[in-house]
């Protein structure tokens, strides 16, 4: 929702969003397609504008961890191929088959429950799968060729029931430099792919560390996430190939300042005491929307000036130190550019112990989403 009343809000940038996808598409083989992950509301970014934009930058598919994620896409007249990550009950399968929206198998009692739920059931379109081989990841899958044949074997001997669409790993140190365990998996999914009677439409591995550091992989499909969204998936770990640019910002503004002297107590548990006479800020933000309370301590930028969170981070309002009286109104940057200094998501994840993906994903729907218009060149 974009409601303009509160003044604590998510400005997401579609125009980094379309740069990002864009860049990606044309760095890809012709082959390969680039499907974006729009999960978890696109990571926090807006799952139904973020899909318009990356469809109109290029990518010709989504990736979801659930069905109703699907769902959601389907009724916004987004017709793409969306395929489904995680497991999904066998009970949902109709409505699956019927949005052709792909599913993952990660076992074979999972195919015999849906071929037997599907069964008799004529007028359904036939359920499009991909089937996880876990070479490593430790998650959902197929451990051994053999399993991942009998799958695929299964799969094909009921042509009126299913669409053998798609195999595909996920990797579990892509980010990583250290490429032992990489190179295991990589094996691993080469040695299950030589076992498949035919080879579906996609053969997918890649995640965005994949994409960005070991292009060679692309395969027919990439599963695009993070680096769409303008950020590395190494963290800090190792530098993107190209410049990827942030997409979200958060900002706010004081609503309440005070004169504090020393002896003065802070928040919760009078955890701060003021040593000497400050300036006080209060913000409408706190963990109910995601601003986690480890973040007390952490600084936010008022007029480009650094300002730390005193005390404990409340569920809907913190408090700042201030250098000087800034007046009710000033615009805060909690994340974002404001004069010389810049709060990343990257910094806030750090000094939160957390990775950007969490504090992306865990920025509540209580925050208004403000889009910034983008042009598809
Ligand atoms: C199977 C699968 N493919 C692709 C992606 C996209 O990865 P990227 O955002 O790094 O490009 C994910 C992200 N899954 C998760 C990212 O963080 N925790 C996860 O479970 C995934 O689970």
């Amino acid at each position: 929702q974009t409601s303009y009343l509160r003044p604590t809000y998510l400005e997401i940038d579609q125009q980094a969003i379309y740069d990002n996808v864009h860049h990606e598409r044309e760095r890809l083989p012709q082959s390969s397609q680039l499907f974006a992950v729009v999960k978890a509301d696109a990571y926090g970014h807006g799952l139904v504008p973020v899909a318009r934009v990356c469809r109109a930058a290029g990518a010709s598919g989504f990736c979801v961890a659930t069905l109703d994620e699907a769902l959601v896409l389907r009724e916004a007249q987004i017709v793409e191929p969306i395929l489904v990550l995680g497991v999904t009950s066998v009970t949902t399968a109709a409505i699956a088959a019927s949005q052709h929206i792909s599913l993952t198998v990660a076992d074979r009692d999972w195919l015999a429950a849906a071929a037997q739920t599907l069964a008799g059931k004529n007028n359904l379109p036939p359920l499009a799968l991909h089937l996880a081989a876990d070479t490593g990841m430790g998650r959902i899958g197929f451990t051994e060729p053999a399993e991942l044949q009998k799958a695929a074997a299964f799969v094909l001997d009921h042509p009126e029931t299913f669409v053998f669409e798609g195999v595909f790993t996920h990797f579990a140190t892509a980010d990583q430099t250290d490429l032992t365990h990489f190179q295991q998996q990589q094996a691993k999914f080469k040695q299950m792919l030589a076992v498949l009677p035919e080879k579906p439409r996609y053969i997918h591995c890649a995640n965005s560390a994949t994409s960005l550091w070991h292009a060679e992989l692309a395969m027919n499909m990439i599963r695009f996430g993070i680096a769409l969204y303008g950020l590395n998936p190494s963290g800090t770990v190792i530098p993107a190939p190209y410049p990827l640019k942030p997409a979200l910002a958060l900002y706010s503004e004081l609503v309440f300042v005070k004169e504090i002297h020393a002896g003065d107590t802070v928040g919760y548990g009078a955890t701060y005491t003021a040593p000497a006479t400050e300036w006080l800020g209060t913000i409408p933000i706190g963990y109910a929307d995601g601003w986690l309370r480890r973040m007390s301590g952490m600084a936010v930028l008022i007029e480009g000036q650094r300002c730390p969170i005193v005390g404990r981070v409340c569920m809907d309002q913190i408090m700042v130190k201030m250098p000087a009286k800034f007046p009710v109104g000033s615009k805060v940057t909690l994340i974002g550019r404001d004069g010389a200094d810049e709060i990343t998501i990257q910094e806030v994840a750090t000094y939160a112990q957390t990775i950007h993906y969490e504090i992306a994903c865990g920025l509540d729907n209580r925050l208004p989403r403000h889009y910034l218009p983008f042009d598809p060149d």
